[in-house]
């Protein structure tokens, strides 16, 4: 599990993310809610150690070691945006998830890897693109094949780590919910924890084991879909009054 206590951080005198103690489990989906600028992408970027706590810390439970060359064979982060300055193929970048594990030269296990998660998010048919001209939701694809390729499931009993800053923002609605049952069943292979941003809340109501919504860099509630997404916590949080509805499966919706 990743664990934060008193996690603070401030910038300039301005406090960006305050006092938030909080368990990410294993084998769970953590969801990361909010309005723009409550401190979603600040709080993973802590969780991430791309930036340091003013006060309080992470603590990556389960880890032998927090070197940065270890962690990076167990721990993936998909950033919000990422910009690639030089013409390289999508097999190039898929690679990229590899280079933790290997020295010089990518392994046939690499290579069967990389073609695995370039499998799994289909864009087999990309490999030799050059992909500065894949359109927006075929690079969120090919970035979904690369951090997978750097946390592949390997049988070990390790936990990995998986950091999304708001995956499904290029996606159309089939590949948003594919993207979601996709870490559902990668899931069932291998214990790993999961945090991610988003703000569809219907997609955090249908997915999430655990949402955590945030409000001026404080957790304004947390805990099951049931609980954090009521009429109540969004109309103060969104200024939104939500109606709710089941539908015949069983899945509870909202719309506003
Ligand atoms: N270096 C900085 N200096 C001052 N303010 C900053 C700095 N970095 C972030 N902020 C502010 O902190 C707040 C939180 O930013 P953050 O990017 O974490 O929000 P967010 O919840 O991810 O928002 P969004 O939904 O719009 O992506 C914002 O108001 C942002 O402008």
């Amino acid at each position: 599990m990743i664990a934060t206590q008193n996690l603070t951080y401030e910038v300039n005198g301005k406090v960006l993310i305050e006092d938030i103690s909080t368990v990410f489990n294993v084998n769970e989906i953590n969801l990361i809610i909010g309005a723009n600028g409550a401190g979603k992408s600040t709080l993973i970027n802590l969780l991430c150690n791309q930036i340091n706590p003013t006060k309080g810390s992470v603590i990556y439970e389960g880890l032998k070691t927090q070197l940065p060359s270890e962690l990076s064979k167990v721990r993936a982060v998909l950033s919000q945006h990422i910009d690639m300055a030089f013409p390289l193929t999508v097999h190039e970048i898929v690679l990229m998830g590899r280079y933790p594990h290997f020295s010089h030269q990518p392994t046939e296990k690499d290579h069967q890897i990389v073609k695995e998660a370039m499998d799994l998010f289909q864009i087999n048919a990309f490999s030799n693109r050059n992909y500065q001209t894949l359109s927006g939701g075929e690079k969120q694809r090919v970035h979904f094949a690369r951090v997978m390729a750097q946390i592949w499931p390997d049988g070990k009993e390790q936990t990995k780590y998986l950091l999304l800053d708001e995956p499904l923002t290029y996606l159309d609605v089939y590949y948003q919910f594919d993207f979601m049952n996709k870490i559902k069943a990668i899931m069932q292979l291998q214990p790993m924890v999961v945090i991610g941003v988003l703000h569809d809340l219907n997609l955090a109501s249908q997915y999430a084991n655990q949402v955590l919504l945030l409000e001026n860099g404080k957790v304004f509630q947390s805990g099951v879909p049931e609980k954090v997404l009521t009429k109540e916590t969004i109309s103060k949080v969104f200024d939104l009054e939500p109606t709710f509805f089941t539908d015949s499966n069983g899945k509870r919706h909202l719309s506003f």
